[in-house]
């Protein structure tokens, strides 16, 4: 069932009829009479020819490339890659096709006006200018002639010029549902305005297009926008909002790579010029997008008219102390108790803490204690329905996996904070400064994963009497888009803020937990390496841990463990120990191949019927989010009856979507994912691997975030250097202005060069970035989520998984030997089937009954 397209065969036919027209995208089937084809063993007269094409008609005639492809069940058709319309290149032709009748008010009189006064180059000048039809034909025929040619062609013409210049016929099509007529105008003549208004083209690719057009090297408007792109990208790379001039420059080179005489000199002019043309803000020795500065400076204000804001519902500390109404009449330490106090009696309130401190317990109090208020005070004032309903809690949290368990603990309706603001793809946002939410306690969970965009479009949207309260774990990954909300909170004075520390959770999952403290703490614990209840440490070298999943995995299988309680968690998608390779051992084992089972393949993936599958991206139309996992629960193939198009159905929790060639490729397995995609999901058991090769990707903040995804049991593979290595190297520091500025010190008070206390210092990566537009190139998700960098979700895993040189190594083991499971003894086992791999002791740690 592959579909792999390569350009190598052509076809010239006319079009018969469209069997098909797909209604969420250009996907049509053709029925084509062939008149000529390079194909040897052709000799029908007619073919069925499928691909992405515009309002082709019926009777024209067209030039198909592609190649010839053999249907299980409808025989051999055409795949296209790309088409022409083979415009009447003579003067007869032309008469005749404006003749045609298509055209209303034009007859053969008309029609020889027509090209008599423009030539064989009629239906291009009048594409491009239709005022050249003036004083030809009456304006409303002229204006419905330009129409018509422009609905008809210009999608076409676009799919021929993009094909010229590397743009794939999808890209076209997104760029001409963005732009429409004007696309193409745009290509040739203003190309690199797309680097500042269509998000996600890299600049690469419109560079491309650009000098295809005949822009030089020199060109200041291509200086200009990879001054701009390279300044960008190095904010996302790194998740800066600000470079120093220094950075901004390197950036700038860096991206343009340009060998011109006094090339410092040009970039000069070129951020000069982006800062007078409005694109970027110079202040005090840095450089900021300005949309990165502008989402800044909103989040600034508005936290600090949140602070300086009043709620309607009463909620002083005489009151609040009384009104604690507390789950499972828990008797809450003095922390707890403080956090609660605090997040009643400040209009902005951030709550933090590790797994188990009870995070969950005081939004489950704050709900039911905001709510007893609002009753409360409803009652005394004899207030209306529609004052306790403005005064609802709201639940939020920027994952949809996330959103569904707060929802399952709290019993209130949480969703994700891009539902809440009403964000649908390609429009603005419902509710922003305009048109705020209603509310009046707004809690966040998962903050930590909060970028500096998402939560500008969020606090826009928020009245000012609104409560806030964000609760997050700070020692998690940041947000991948840049920024660093909830650090920059927590660091401000001007925010209250209370860390639970205490570890309450018993038993299963405790000693996760302190793992995850020590490592935070900067080391590994000294019983790393010992088997403890739920966790056991399994050391082995790169090339041997898809073996050893696969073995621990059989092991869960055993156990009673199913797909869905089990995560194997990588940082990167490549080398033999990365997400890849390990989804498709995994596959193999959960849903092997079975005789007449259905599958669809998109890219390298096959799906099978039965798979577990992760979405990649936001599709808030669709409610299902980045994140978001689901099962494979029915395959259809088209021309089965009633089915259009080959088409694959997921579940997730219950919620049934479609996918079809236009959205496939929002999906993958999901066995194993890397840990920036597990954010904001728990898993009864986690099996985690770090090797030397992800190095470039290791930190604290990564490994904690990966482990504390354990709900019960973890197991560790790997290589012990790496989980060494991590413990001891905290998260990049980060360039932010939001503390600053809620200081009210502006970029003053920024200090670029000092190290915070949990973050090291790191020059911007080139390397990365360069990674990253590379990425951007390949990844349709950056061409078509939203603005919000959460789009950009999985960006750090996939940048660095393009550099892995086996430079990257950490040094040898040196206690690899240390472990009772050497490598020589795992070899031993894996040989010899007599000693499986469950009598090993790692393994004993599973008598938890799934
Ligand atoms: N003061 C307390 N006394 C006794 N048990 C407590 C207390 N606070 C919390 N717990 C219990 O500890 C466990 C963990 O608490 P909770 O789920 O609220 O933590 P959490 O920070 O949300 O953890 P996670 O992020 O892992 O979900 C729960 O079983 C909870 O009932």
């Amino acid at each position: 069932m592959a579909r792999t397209v390569t350009e190598d065969n052509q076809i010239l036919g006319t079009l018969q009829n469209v069997i098909f027209s797909a209604n969420d995208s250009y996907f049509k089937i053709l029925s084509v009479t062939v008149e000529d084809t390079d194909l040897d063993d052709w000799s029908e007269e007619e073919m069925i020819v499928t691909g992405t094409f515009a309002s082709v008609k019926p009777g024209s005639t067209y030039a198909f490339y592609g190649q010839l492809v053999t249907h299980p069940k409808y025989g051999q058709q055409f795949q296209a890659a790309r088409y022409e319309n083979q415009m009447p290149a003579d003067e007869k032709g032309l008469i005749a096709f404006f003749a045609s009748g298509d055209f209303a008010g034009i007859g053969k009189k008309t029609a020889e006006k027509i090209v008599n006064e423009l030539g064989t180059q009629a239906i291009d000048l009048i594409l491009s200018d239709a005022s050249v039809l003036d004083g030809i034909l009456k304006p409303k025929v002229a204006k419905e002639l330009a129409e018509k040619l422009q609905e008809n062609l210009g999608l076409e013409k676009l799919f021929v010029l993009g094909h010229q210049v590397g743009l794939s016929a999808d890209l076209a099509g997104r760029l001409f549902d963005h732009y429409g007529e004007e696309a193409q105008d745009i290509l040739q003549n203003t190309p690199y305005r797309l680097v500042y208004e269509f998000d996600g083209l890299p600049f690469k690719k419109v560079d491309a297009i650009a000098r295809h057009a005949g822009f030089a090297l020199d060109d200041p408007e291509r200086i200009r926008a990879g001054v701009y792109a390279g300044i960008l990208n190095a904010c996302y790379s790194a998740g800066h909002t600000y470079l120093t001039v220094d950075q901004a420059k390197q950036a700038a080179w860096q991206t343009l790579q340009s060998e011109l005489p006094d090339f410092s000199q040009v970039i000069d002019q070129s951020l000069g010029g982006l800062v007078s043309q409005g694109r970027l803000v110079y202040q005090d020795g840095i450089y900021q997008a300005k949309i990165l500065a502008d989402a800044e400076i909103l989040v600034g204000e508005k936290l600090q008219s949140l602070i300086d804001g009043r709620s309607a519902v009463r909620t002083d500390s005489a009151l609040v102390d009384t009104s604690f109404v507390v789950p499972e009449n828990l008797d809450l330490d003095a922390v707890q108790k403080q956090a609660i106090e605090d997040a009643l009696t400040n209009q902005v309130f951030v709550l933090t803490g590790g797994p188990g401190t009870g995070k969950t317990t005081i939004t489950k109090t704050l709900v039911a204690t905001w709510e007893s208020l609002v009753r409360h005070q409803a009652q005394s004032e004899k207030t209306d329905q529609d004052w306790v309903k403005q005064n609802r809690v709201r639940l939020a949290s920027p994952t949809g996996r996330a959103a569904k368990r707060m929802t399952e603990i709290t019993g209130y309706e949480a969703t994700t904070i891009h539902r809440l603001l009403g964000i649908t793809e390609g429009d603005d946002a419902e509710f922003d400064e305009d048109n705020p939410i209603s509310g009046g306690l707004l809690i966040i969970d998962e903050a930590s994963m909060l970028d500096i965009s998402l939560a500008a479009s969020l606090f826009a949207a928020l009245p000012d009497n609104m409560h806030v309260v964000l609760v997050g774990d700070a020692d998690q990954l940041p947000s991948v888009g840049p920024g660093n909300v909830l650090y920059d909170l927590i660091q401000s004075p001007k925010v209250t803020h209370v860390s639970l520390e205490h570890i309450y959770r018993q038993g299963k999952g405790s000693s996760i937990s302190a793992l995850a403290q020590a490592i935070n703490a900067g080391q590994l614990p000294a019983n790393f390496q010992e088997n403890q209840v739920d966790r056991s440490t399994f050391l082995t070298t790169a090339d041997q841990v898809p073996k050893a999943v696969i073995q621990v995995l059989r092991a869960a299988v055993k156990k009673g463990f199913t797909a869905d309680q089990v995560q194997v968690l990588a940082p990167m998608y490549r080398t033999p120990a990365g997400v890849n390779a390990l989804n498709q051992e995994a596959q193999d084992l959960f849903n092997p191949v079975q005789p007449g089972q259905k599958t669809l393949q998109q890219g390298e993936t096959v799906f099978r019927l039965g798979d577990k599958v992760l979405q990649l991206e936001n599709d808030s139309e669709r409610d299902i989010y980045n994140g978001d996992m689901g099962r494979v629960i029915a395959i259809h193939y088209k021309k089965e009856p009633g089915v259009a198009a080959d088409s694959l159905v997921v579940d997730f929790d219950g919620q049934e979507v479609w996918y079809t060639s236009k959205t496939l490729n929002q999906l993958t397995l999901a066995y194993a994912t890397t840990i920036h995609k597990a954010q904001g999901n728990e898993f009864k058991l986690v099996i985690l691997v770090l090797t030397g090769q992800f190095k470039i990707m290791l930190n604290q903040n990564l490994v904690y975030t990966a482990i504390t995804r354990a709900k019960e049991s973890l197991v560790m593979v790997g290589d012990y250097s790496a989980y060494e290595y991590a413990a001891t190297h905290p998260v990049p520091l980060r360039q932010t202005l939001l503390q600053s500025l809620l200081a009210g010190e502006g970029v003053n008070g920024a200090d670029v060069a000092a190290a915070k206390p949990k973050q090291a210092a790191q020059p911007v990566d080139h390397a990365v970035q360069e990674q990253v537009a590379t990425y951007q190139a390949d990844s349709k998700s950056q061409q078509t989520a939203p603005k919000s960098s959460e789009s950009r979700f999985d960006q750090g895993a996939t940048a660095a998984d393009k550099q892995v040189p086996a430079t990257n190594q950490v040094e040898a083991a040196p206690a690899l030997s240390t472990n009772e499971l050497t490598t020589a003894n795992f070899d031993q086992a894996l040989a010899n089937p007599m000693v499986g791999m469950d009598q090993i002791s790692p393994y004993d740690f599973m008598p938890v009954e799934p």
